[in-house]
């Protein structure tokens, strides 16, 4: 069994008797509905035969049943109130606590290896933690209930019809086993198909229109909108598939029940002929075979239900125990920081060739790095992996007078947030201003602070004020001075800032940064200072690479 079906059930468990209560109160409430019709049904049909006769009229004694009646109503009424308070404030329990810890697992989630975040995967997701919180309130619930109330039904016309079970039986199986299976397989499963659909239709759209000059540009814009149609009427038909599935999968199941009402309708006119049963009584009991229909057609979603939310606890735990990679990286107390890089190789779970193969190197304070190779052969992966975003596909990391805390990176791209300037520096960190203008000294933005309308208190972002490529770099340049770590890794620093004013910030960091561990991915390596030393990372032959350090 999957960990996380095992997982959910242990939850479930803990809520045992919120959730015993509610199933409890489910099958109360059904029941009652069931004999409700079944009893009012036969106290009329008793109560009109009895006004045939003044003597039966007489005699006839209405309290009892109309008592039983009035009973069964109030219990159905009461039933239904209370199982709703205790199936949902089960499902809620076990709701919040699977979906934390399924966003705790994913928070672990390594998004370089595999976009998960993208829309597709992102929205699968969410309609797979949908379907497997339904799993309790609306497959366990209705199903339980709907297997109970037919072995009741099978039991209780037995007790006034012999042997009427061999007849009615069959048809209870079919009906209760095997149309949840063909609705599941013929309507729930395209339908699952179509969301995947729909979901690839709205990236594509909005990726659309998010490119519209781009396309423009390259003349593309007429075929792009050709495939999104395309991609709808694909859509569109399997909507349609769907539906039609659906409308054959309901008449079947009508069709089957309407088989139960004839095989019972069958059944007890012979019985009645043999004087086995009264008028009142089957009249009774083909009111009992509609009420356990309606429970019946409820629960058919029930177990199908059931089949999807398992399959969705199923998809979510191969993903979650794909993604929570352990970190790799060993950190070891010593006298200086130095990195030690041992036969350090690494591919992308998408590609089989290595990116990184066998590196051996080692990297220590007080030193800048500049890493320089050709576009592409894992200068940025070689950061990553140094970062703990990535884990090694063989090979050893080993760092001394470190921890993962003391390691910051500057990413090649750098992520505006919406919000004040302020908060786009200290990322959540409480920093003085005076701390602030000297940082934005260093990083050479002080004059372009000076024009913000409300100083640190100014709003960047979309929308709002924008940053150029270089004031952007010379931003993410600032995160990591006031993060102060003690390895920094770079990538890219400089790309989009001119010359002159790289060379000056890059003197200040020296400066700033003395006694660091310094690691810079750059195409301008003209850039480095004399003291610095150059790492290369030569491709030797197809997917294999290596660090070397030549100075
Ligand atoms: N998430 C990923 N999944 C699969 N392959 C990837 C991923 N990220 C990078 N790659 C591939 O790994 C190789 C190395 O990429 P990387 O970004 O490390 O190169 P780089 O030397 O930093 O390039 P650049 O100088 O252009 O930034 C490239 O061929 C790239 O296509």
């Amino acid at each position: 069994m999957p960990r996380l079906v095992k997982r959910y059930f242990c939850l479930l468990w803990q809520q045992r008797t919120m959730a015993t209560l509610g199933l409890l109160l489910a099958t109360i409430t059904a029941i009652s509905g069931i004999a409700l019709l079944a009893v009012s049904g036969w106290f009329i049909s008793a109560t009109a035969l009895a006004g045939l006769s003044i003597a039966g009229a007489h005699s006839f004694n209405y309290f009892a049943p109309g008592a039983i009646v009035r009973g069964l109503s109030i219990t159905r009424t009461l039933g239904r109130y209370g199982e709703r308070l205790t199936t949902h404030e089960a499902t809620l329990r076990v709701i919040s606590r699977l979906r934390a810890e399924l966003f705790g697992e994913l928070a672990k989630h390594s998004w370089q290896e595999q976009p998960l975040n993208n829309h597709d995967a992102s929205s699968r997701l969410m309609e797979d933690i949908k379907h497997a919180e339904a799993l309790y309130l609306s497959a366990l619930v209705p199903g339980f209930v709907m297997l109970l109330c037919s072995l009741l039904y099978l039991i209780t016309v037995s007790l006034f019809v012999p042997d009427i079970w061999i007849w009615l039986a069959p048809t209870l199986c079919i009906a209760v086993f095997f149309m949840p299976w063909l609705y599941m397989h013929l309507v729930l499963q395209p339908q699952d198909v179509l969301h995947q659909q729909r979901s690839q239709q709205w990236s594509s759209a909005s990726s659309l229109f998010n490119n519209v000059r781009t396309l423009i540009l390259f003349q593309r814009f007429t075929h792009s909108t050709q495939q999104l149609q395309q991609a709808a009427s694909t859509a569109d038909y399997s909507e349609q598939q769907a539906s039609r599935a659906q409308q054959h999968v309901m008449s079947l199941s009508q069709l089957i029940l309407a088989v139960q009402v004839l095989v019972m309708l069958w059944q007890g006119l012979l019985a009645l002929s043999y004087g086995y049963i009264e008028g009142a009584h089957l009249f009774m009991l083909l009111l009992l075979t509609l009420g356990v229909q309606e429970v019946i057609l409820t629960g058919v979603n029930s177990l199908a239900n059931f089949g999807l939310g398992y399959t969705a606890l199923k998809r979510i735990d191969y993903l979650a125990s794909n993604i929570s990679k352990k970190d790799q990286r060993q950190f070891v107390s010593a006298d200086a920081t130095v990195i030690k890089v041992t036969q350090l190789s690494y591919h992308y779970p998408q590609r089989q060739t290595l990116i990184i193969d066998k590196v051996n190197t080692e990297l220590s304070a007080p030193h800048w790095y500049w890493i320089t190779a050709p576009s592409g052969h894992g200068k940025t992966t070689f950061l990553h992996l140094l970062m703990g975003h990535l884990q090694p596909s063989d090979g050893t990391l080993l760092i001394e007078k470190s921890s993962a805390e003391q390691i910051g990176l500057m990413p090649q791209k750098i992520d505006l947030l919406r919000g004040t300037l302020r908060y786009n520096l200290c990322l959540h960190q409480q920093h003085s201003d005076e701390t602030l203008q000297e940082t934005l000294r260093l990083v050479e933005l002080e004059h372009w602070f000076q024009q913000l309308p409300d100083g640190f208190d100014s709003w960047l972002g979309e929308g709002e004020r924008m940053l150029s490529g270089g004031e952007l770099k010379r931003l993410g340049l600032a995160r990591l001075i006031l993060q102060d770590p003690q390895i920094l890794l770079l990538d890219e620093p400089t790309a989009g800032i001119d010359q002159l004013s790289a060379a000056r910030i890059l003197s200040k960091l020296h400066h700033h940064w003395k006694g660091k561990l310094v690691i810079i991915n750059s195409h301008d390596s003209s850039l480095s200072c004399s003291t610095d030393k150059a790492l290369t990372l030569n491709q030797l032959a197809e997917g294999v690479s290596e660090v070397q350090k030549i100075i």
